[in-house]
């Protein structure tokens, strides 16, 4: 299984942001992060595959092209967790995620709303959070009240925008950690990370945007090479390796620019 996405197409008013974008296979079963400079794009194509945008093209899905479906029937597929959380006056962490699981499915028993969502919350550890107002928890709290609205519909894909950006260390592994679990219980996972350490460690395929296209794509240790920090990035940078097997990435400066 896997999602394929071809000639993607997509723009805000006259402005095309991709021109028939091919990406590689998303393949269920595997974490890919998206990954690129600000404005490459990266946001525009989580948003056209979950129906937010309109875009042309096809976008596989076991046969079914999302494009040629409505919200409601992508919806059934796709989780997706945008930057930043909509505000929702008034409401508790678990009512919020109540919420996104009611718009998609009005006709579920209360009981069973509750029940989802608390298992969605547990799963981001914020239970002891449930019934605080998502006014009054910190910026990291409330990204992960984002990610278990984007996880409560128990979606086949799922689709994060900078997950883990507001999030501290042990956080960060978490949140990781659980994409990985969901991965290997067969989802797709497709995460915009700025992190490159974190997209090196836990990531099983990089595809990296950049000028309208994609720059590569594969395994960490392919794709995050210094050409790709200097071309892509516009920095000096490279990879390590540490005691314990993990990959690091430290940059050293900015490209010098050229004589
Ligand atoms: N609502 C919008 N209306 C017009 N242009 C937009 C809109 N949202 C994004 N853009 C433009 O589309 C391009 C791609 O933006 P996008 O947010 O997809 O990039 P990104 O790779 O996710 O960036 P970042 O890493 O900064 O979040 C940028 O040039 C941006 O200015």
């Amino acid at each position: 299984m896997s999602l394929v996405i071809t000639g993607l197409t997509v723009g805000y008013g006259a402005r095309r942001i991709f021109s028939g974008l091919d990406l590689p296979e998303i393949r269920a079963g595997r974490v890919t992060a998206l990954v690129g400079p600000n404005g490459a794009g990266k946001s525009t194509v989580l948003r056209a595959i979950a129906g937010g945008i309109a875009a042309s093209g096809q976008v596989f899905w076991k046969e079914n092209d999302l494009l040629r479906m409505d919200v409601r029937a992508r919806s059934r597929i796709i989780g997706f967790m945008p930057q930043g959380l909509r505000d929702t006056p008034g409401l508790s962490v678990l009512d919020s995620v109540i919420a996104s699981l009611r718009v998609f499915a009005p006709g579920l028993p209360m009981s069973a709303c509750r029940g989802q969502a608390l298992t969605a919350l547990s799963r981001v550890g914020m239970i002891d959070l449930a019934l605080r107002p998502l006014a009054q928890v910190s910026g990291g709290q409330r990204q992960l009240a984002g990610l278990a609205q984007s996880l409560v519909r128990d979606p086949a894909v799922l689709l994060l925008d900078e997950p883990t950006s507001a999030l501290d260390l042990r956080h960060q592994t978490d949140v990781m950690g659980l994409l990985k679990g969901l991965a290997a219980e067969g989802r797709t996972i497709v995460t915009v990370l700025h992190d490159l350490s974190l997209a090196a460690n836990w990531a099983d395929e990089i595809i990296v945007l950049a000028d309208g296209g994609v720059y590569a794509a594969g395994p960490a240790r392919t794709v995050l090479t210094p050409d790709l920090f200097r071309s892509v990035y516009r920095v000096q940078a490279c990879t390590g390796q540490a005691a314990d097997g993990g990959t690091y990435v430290v940059v050293t400066g900015p490209l010098e620019p050229p004589p």
